[in-house]
């Protein structure tokens, strides 16, 4: 087994920096379905070249390379044992390259383990199989996607959809609203997968695993795939798009598993994925773990780069304003939901542990007409001692509405980037005390971290890497205006159109 480690940390790199084929076909049908010169078709765009520059700068598509897990197959007489020692070494390694986030967190003390080492983290699933070869497969899936994860329990009533029953169409029900809570938060367009049965354990292994199968494969059960397809014609017209922006691509995928339940239960249970679904496959040499072959790339696919809108196509061409940091209140309130900013100056980063810290406690610098980018950025110190960015897209902002309010009007903060966008009492705040909400595009982690020319400066090491405050200075950091100072907010809106189409599928359709 000579070369099992380097197989493995081959399989670590090339599933963090490589979006496989099927993914990055669906992504380039999804950006042809979007009109010209929309936010969700400028979206895709920016997605496609993030794609693109991960891949040639061996660098992560995007920031949060999420919770390595493992599925390994082996043949009879492998030692299981050697393999999972390998797989822990080489996450460690990946980690210290930067090809991996530190994503380790001891869930009581918040400290980062820093390797990606801990209890429960990896993951690493083992089977044994009758066939020669060692299979294993790795997803990294983030946070963010994660979090928009969801179980139903049927019976049950699902607003706009009535009553769901414990049959094809109630299951068919609970996906759809699958689809329309996560919005654009979980980093629209999307892949889930869906499992259906089991207990609350395995219905969510299954959801999981339903992510292993090919974006393209139909399922052999006729009326799961009667289901697949209908979920993947009808969740695109919920009109929530790419990044929650609005549009015609919402979802790319939709794999649905099925297991026994037990008779009290009935749980469909919903995994979602972002765009940047990284999943990767070997096949390895039993003897010398030499990789034979790779699992997902049938063929070589390129990212669409033809751009989506020359400037003459448009007539409403979204308005350009380059704002410089500090920013004045007069500049914030000019600003209007559907403009596109171009920041430069110096930015803070800042997410859970910071907002939660800032509650009760100073800032050791001004923010003051400053810019919070919630982000957790993946960073290297070179031998000199100075930080680099190594991918810097943002982190779903909700789960900061409980501060944000408050933050704002405590430090003076101007604009607040990040995805997916925030909840009434920030836009409250906004127009009180004049500041924006800046939708920077998810998982664009490569695209971000190239307009960051230098570290300023970190603070909060102790919070770990990506909860520190790290003090950036950008140039040409473009970001979309989807909350202002005057009480509009763009989500607010698709929240509720979505809404009011999701309405309009509650008549059953499966028998
Ligand atoms: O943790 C992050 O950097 C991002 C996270 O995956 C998110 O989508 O919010
Ligand atoms: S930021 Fe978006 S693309 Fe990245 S892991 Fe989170 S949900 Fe996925």
């Amino acid at each position: 087994m000579e070369n099992l480690k380097q197989s493995i940390l081959e399989l670590i790199t090339d599933t963090s920096t490589n979006l496989p084929p099927d993914v990055r076909r669906a992504v380039n049908a999804a950006k042809v379905k979007e009109d010209l010169g929309t936010r969700a078709a400028l979206s895709l765009s920016t997605i496609a070249e993030n794609v693109v520059m991960a891949e040639e700068n061996v660098s992560p598509i995007c920031q949060d390379t999420g919770m390595p897990t493992f599925e390994v197959k082996t043949p009879v007489g492998v030692n299981q044992l050697i393999i999972k020692q390998a797989i822990k070494e080489m996450i460690a390694e990946a980690t210290k390259t930067g090809k991996l986030r530190s994503n380790s967190v001891d869930s009581l003390t918040g400290e980062n383990t820093g390797d990606n080492l801990g209890p429960g983290t990896p993951v690493i699933h083992f089977e044994q199989w009758e066939e020669d070869e060692i299979e294993i497969k790795l997803i990294l899936k983030g946070g963010g996607c994660e979090n928009k994860n969801i179980q139903y329990s049927l019976p049950c009533e699902l607003e706009g959809l009535g009553k769901v029953g414990r049959n094809l169409d109630g299951i068919r029900k609970c996906i759809l609203h699958a689809v329309y809570q996560a919005q654009g938060q979980g980093c629209s367009a999307g892949f889930i997968g869906v499992g259906i049965g089991g207990d609350r354990t395995s219905g969510y292994a299954l959801a999981k695993h339903q992510l292993f199968r090919k974006v393209e494969d139909v399922n052999p059960n006729a009326d799961l795939a009667a289901l697949e397809d209908y979920i993947m014609e009808t969740a695109n017209q919920l009109g929530i798009g790419t990044m929650g922006f609005g549009g015609n691509a919402t979802l790319l995928g939709c794999k649905i598993g099925v297991e026994n339940r037990l008779p009290a239960s009935f749980f469909v249970s919903v995994a979602y994925n972002c765009w940047a679904f990284r999943r990767q496959g070997v096949r390895l040499n039993p003897e010398t773990g030499e990789i034979l072959r790779y699992l997902y790339k049938d063929e070589e696919v390129a990212m669409d780069l033809t751009p989506v809108a020359a400037a003459d196509e448009t007539d409403d061409e979204p308005r350009e304003v380059v704002l410089q940091a500090p920013i004045t209140e007069e500049q914030i309130r000019s600003l209007k939901v559907g403009d596109v900013v171009i920041i430069n100056g110096e930015m803070h980063t800042g997410r859970d542990a910071l907002h939660s810290y800032l509650m009760d406690h100073d800032c050791p610098v001004d923010l003051n007409g400053g810019i919070i980018y919630h982000c957790g950025p993946v960073m290297m110190k070179d031998h000199e001692g100075e930080w680099h960015v190594k991918a810097a897209g943002p982190t779903t902002s909700i789960r900061e509405e409980p501060y944000q309010g408050e933050i704002i009007k405590k430090f003076g903060i101007r604009a607040v980037i990040g995805k997916g966008g925030m909840g009434a009492k920030t836009l409250k705040a906004l127009n009180e005390h004049g500041a924006v909400y800046l939708n920077a595009i998810g998982g664009a982690a490569q695209y971000y971290a190239r307009c960051i020319k230098k570290v300023n400066g970190v603070d909060f090491m102790e919070f770990g890497i990506p909860e520190a405050m790290w003090h950036l200075n950008v140039k040409g950091f473009a970001a979309i205006v989807t909350m202002d100072a005057h009480g509009n907010s763009l989500h607010a809106d698709v929240e509720k159109t979505s809404a009011e189409r999701l309405a309009q599928f509650a008549a059953p359709v499966f028998k």
